[in-house]
């Protein structure tokens, strides 16, 4: 997977504009991702073996906002044997490309159909696991109940969600805590004060946060039987849902 270093925000805009999955963006993402969400590689791999344990035979595997495929790549590793379909979905035409490429770097016997389209046009059908990691964030807020309608429907009786999201906390004190934890880790992580507040500003209209409680009100009221949170590093989490 391509690994050129985030220096997107390094130097100073006059101003910034909105945040987008863009060509600059999809070639240094596996570098971006990594070094702003924490756990995204243990995220990763966990899915990988939720899919192992859950994907059944002759079902489809829906990774919804695909960027880069680490999702889809991890998946397909993991299902050897069961006739499963894959279909990962990304509106961004750069992602989707470079997607292709590090699909193709390795062989498997699990086809994967990829989709350069928007989730929301997207048909789910036969699903026995639906991904959306870290992706429903970038939906406007109005969208996403229609969104886990449309994915509880084209879940198989026994089928799950995988929900990665950043999440947004009403306790004013815990939100600043989170939020600093979240910081210092991309400090940590080489990123410049100056990167670190011109991303912010880049998201602020583009990226909505719920808190864990809308989430898990939105995913009951679908009718799905079981939720739980799985993974969280202060604001980052991964929630899973079972029809
Ligand atoms: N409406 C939409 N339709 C289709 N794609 C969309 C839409 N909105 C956003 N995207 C796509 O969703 C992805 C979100 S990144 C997912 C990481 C990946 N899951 C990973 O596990 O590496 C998360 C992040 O950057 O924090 C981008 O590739 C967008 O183009
Ligand atoms: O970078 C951040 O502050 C984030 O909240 C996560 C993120 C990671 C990659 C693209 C967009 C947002």
């Amino acid at each position: 997977m391509t690994s050129s270093q985030d220096n997107i925000y390094a130097k100073p805009y006059q101003k910034v504009s909105d945040f987008q999955f863009d060509d600059k963006v999809a070639g240094v993402f596996n570098d971006m991702i990594r070094r702003s969400v924490p756990g995204y590689g243990q995220i990763i791999n966990t899915i990988g073996d939720l899919a192992h344990k859950n994907a059944t035979p002759n079902s489809k595997i829906y990774d919804l906002g695909c960027s880069l495929g680490a999702v889809t790549l991890n998946v397909r590793r993991r299902l050897e044997g069961r006739n499963c379909q894959i279909i990962a979905v990304d509106n961004s035409e750069s992602m989707i490309e470079r997607c292709k490429q590090n699909l193709s770097a390795y062989v498997s016997e699990t086809p994967v159909k990829l989709i350069c389209g928007d989730i929301r046009d997207i048909e789910i059908e036969q699903a026995s696991i639906v991904i959306l990691n870290f992706t429903m964030q970038f939906l406007a807020p109005v969208h996403r109940e229609r969104l886990l309608k449309k994915i509880y429907d084209g879940l198989l009786p026994g089928g799950i969600l995988v929900l990665s999201e950043k999440l947004y906390f009403e306790q004013d004190r815990i939100q600043a805590t989170l939020d600093d934890l979240h910081l210092d880790f991309k400090r940590a992580n080489g990123y410049s004060e100056l990167e670190i507040s011109q991303k912010r500003s880049s998201l602020e209209n583009v990226m909505k946060p719920d808190t864990l409680q809308q989430h898990e009100e939105r995913i009951r009221a679908q009718g799905f039987d079981q939720f739980s949170v799985w993974f969280q590093c202060f604001n980052f989490a991964s929630m899973v849902a079972m029809k």
